[in-house]
């Protein structure tokens, strides 16, 4: 590929604290002597490749994961190619380092850790000025992308208040470098609408607005406000609603989606990557999602999102009636089995269409009696309960399944409703297992490992993110996301392994002995989010909902050019070019 050449108008010291156009060492002599960095730098110039493997020794003398989470992002606010140089070639390593699970230590964190800012925070106090701010920020940019949270429920750590920024940004940087989104055209966002945590309230150097969460009108509006200005000024963009609070996750996701490209990672994401890894699943067990007796373990959020998701997959794919779908599901929430006396007395408003009578719930509503009664064939954890999936219960799913289906996918690690490895010993190693945050494979009672597939949203997100983008859509329908979880369900290992071995009675170990994973490896992240950004476009177009100003025949191409990739570009001055203040 030839060096793409950029011109630029920043000299000196403002070119070298640009993350964008920084390059550090890496500047030629020619650039040294164009853009004044001559005497601004050692003699020596860098290539890439050498940069990052300075870079990664540095990283290297850091020991705990939260200071190695805290080297790159200062990284991050110096050179721009450099860092997502370094994550795309250790991608697999430093992805739990950026992303789930260390950056749930780094948000919790958030005031102790602050050095610079790293989006754009809108904050309560400050509504009047929020259109100003939010030009200041965008103004003779090109952004494609807001992911915005209000971090009332960070992961399973719950209410973080204005480090929520924190998962906006980390989410972001996944985007790059799973999607190939510019990042250069991504904004994350912090609203900071007060946080109900104590601790945090309580903190001298808390850097957020000290006070309660604000609810009710005054949230709304507040909201409603971002979210026109979003529309109004990057009306071809997509907003991302990131670790919104279950009260208002779903409500906003309804409230917006018709109008505007508007995507709930939480519900849609989370729904659509575990909707691929069953599909992998009853693959590899040769049955059909709709003979699925499920139990939803933690019905927030994520928990009601899978449901949704699979309960109307069952409908799409397998043609079954949407009553007799719903049939499929039984919800257990702190308080036992979701039954209609349970709905009526919290109001939930998500839980009411999979309430279950109140004879069910009469034989005992813990998790364990269910899964006996339902005789589930898949568990699913969205609970924050770390040790939720006991050793009977996994038994019980043991008991009852040849392959019970089992995925604890609350993050981050340390609140897994069950770890890989007791659901193996306690399955005789028979249960096809994915989880939330990365874990390593597993022994086989009988030779072999299991290899655990990390069934989080950043698989698919990305490519959902970048099929709405790459096709300017207008909305990000259910068929988009359907058209996702199929490609990402077809990439699946297991299933692939299954292919191949046809013929080979029931077995379901691959050539190896190995039990594959569900899902793609995390190592071709990228790979497989470029397949289904495709797949997402593609449907867009087929819709209707595309706004494309290009021949459809050129969709892969187009996609491969609007794939940003952390190469430096040779650069030219010129006064009008980028960098401009
Ligand atoms: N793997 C993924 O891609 C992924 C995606 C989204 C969320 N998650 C994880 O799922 C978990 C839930 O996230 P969310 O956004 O849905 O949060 P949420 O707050 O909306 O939902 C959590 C639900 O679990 C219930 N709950 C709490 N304690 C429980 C217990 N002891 N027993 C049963 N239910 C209990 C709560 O009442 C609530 O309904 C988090 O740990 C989050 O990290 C994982
Ligand atoms: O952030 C993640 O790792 C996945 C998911 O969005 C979550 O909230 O847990
Ligand atoms: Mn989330």
């Amino acid at each position: 590929m030839s060096t793409r050449t950029c011109k630029i108008s920043l000299k000196g010291s403002a070119l070298l604290n640009d993350p964008q156009w920084n390059k550090g060492s890496a500047f030629t002599d020619e650039e040294r002597r164009m853009f004044n960095l001559r005497g601004r730098l050692p003699c020596r110039v860098n290539t890439l490749e050498e940069q990052i493997e300075r870079a990664y020794a540095q990283l290297n003398q850091r020991e705990s994961a939260i200071r190695k989470n805290s080297f790159l992002e200062s990284l991050k606010t110096q050179n721009w190619v450099l860092y997502f140089a370094l994550l795309q070639k250790y991608l697999k390593e430093l992805m739990p380092i950026v992303y789930t699970p260390t950056e749930a230590e780094a948000i919790a964190n958030y005031s102790h850790l602050f050095r610079r800012s790293e989006g754009l925070y809108l904050s309560f106090p400050n509504a009047d000025t929020m259109e100003e701010d939010f030009l200041d920020q965008i103004r003779g940019r090109n952004i494609d992308l807001v992911v915005v949270s209000d971090a009332e429920a960070i992961l399973g750590i719950g209410d973080q208040g204005c480090g929520g920024i924190g998962i906006s940004t980390a989410k972001a940087v996944i985007y790059t470098l799973v999607g190939g989104v510019d990042p250069a055209r991504s904004l994350p966002v912090a609203l900071d609408v007060g946080t109900d945590n104590e601790q945090l309230l309580n903190d001298p150097l808390y850097i957020g607005w000290r006070n309660k969460r604000i609810r009710g009108r005054e949230y709304d509006e507040f909201v409603d406000k971002f979210v026109q200005l979003v529309r109004k000024y990057l009306p071809d963009g997509i907003l991302h609603f990131e670790d919104f609070g279950v009260t208002n996750a779903q409500r906003l996701l309804d409230l917006y989606r018709d109008e505007y490209s508007v995507f709930n990672d939480d519900v849609q994401g989370t729904g659509a990557v575990t909707l691929a890894a069953l599909m992998s699943a009853v693959g590899i067990t040769k049955t059909k999602l709709s003979d699925q007796t499920i139990v939803v373990y933690g019905a927030g959020s994520a928990g009601l999102g899978i449901a949704r998701q699979v309960r109307d997959a069952m409908v799409i794919l397998d043609g079954l009636d949407k009553e007799e779908a719903t049939k499929r599901f039984h919800l257990v929430d702190k308080d036992g089995l979701v039954t209609v006396s349970i709905v009526s007395q919290t109001n939930h408003a998500g839980w009411a269409e999979f309430q279950r009578s109140d004879e069910e719930g009469q034989n005992g509503a813990s998790l364990l009696d269910v899964v006996k009664h339902s005789k589930a064939t898949v568990l699913i954890g969205t609970s924050t309960h770390a040790g939720g999936f006991t050793e009977e219960v996994v038994r019980e799913m043991a008991k009852n399944n040849k392959h019970p289906i089992i995925l604890p996918l609350s993050n981050p690690s340390r609140l897994v409703e069950a770890e890989p490895k007791d659901i193996i010993k306690w399955s005789d190693g028979r249960a096809l297992i994915a989880t939330g945050s990365p874990f390593d494979a597993c022994d086989l009672p009988n030779g072999g490992k299991a290899i655990i597939a990390e069934c989080n949203n950043a698989l698919i997100y990305p490519g959902i993110g970048m099929g709405s983008i790459l096709s300017r859509s207008k909305k990000v329908s259910d068929g988009m996301l359907i058209a996702a979880t199929r490609k990402l369900a077809e990439l699946s290992p297991a299933l692939k392994s299954q292919q191949g071995a046809s013929g080979n009675k029931g077995e379901i170990k691959d050539a190896e002995g190995d039990l594959p994973p569900l899902l793609p490896d995390f190592a071709d992240a990228p790979d497989t989010n470029f397949e289904v950004a495709v797949a997402v476009a593609q449907c867009a177009i087929d819709e209707g909902l595309a706004r494309i100003d290009f021949p459809v025949e050129e969709l892969r191409a187009k996609a491969q050019e609007a794939h940003w990739r952390p190469v430096y570009p040779l650069y030219e001055f010129d006064p009008k070019g980028y960098g401009e203040p």
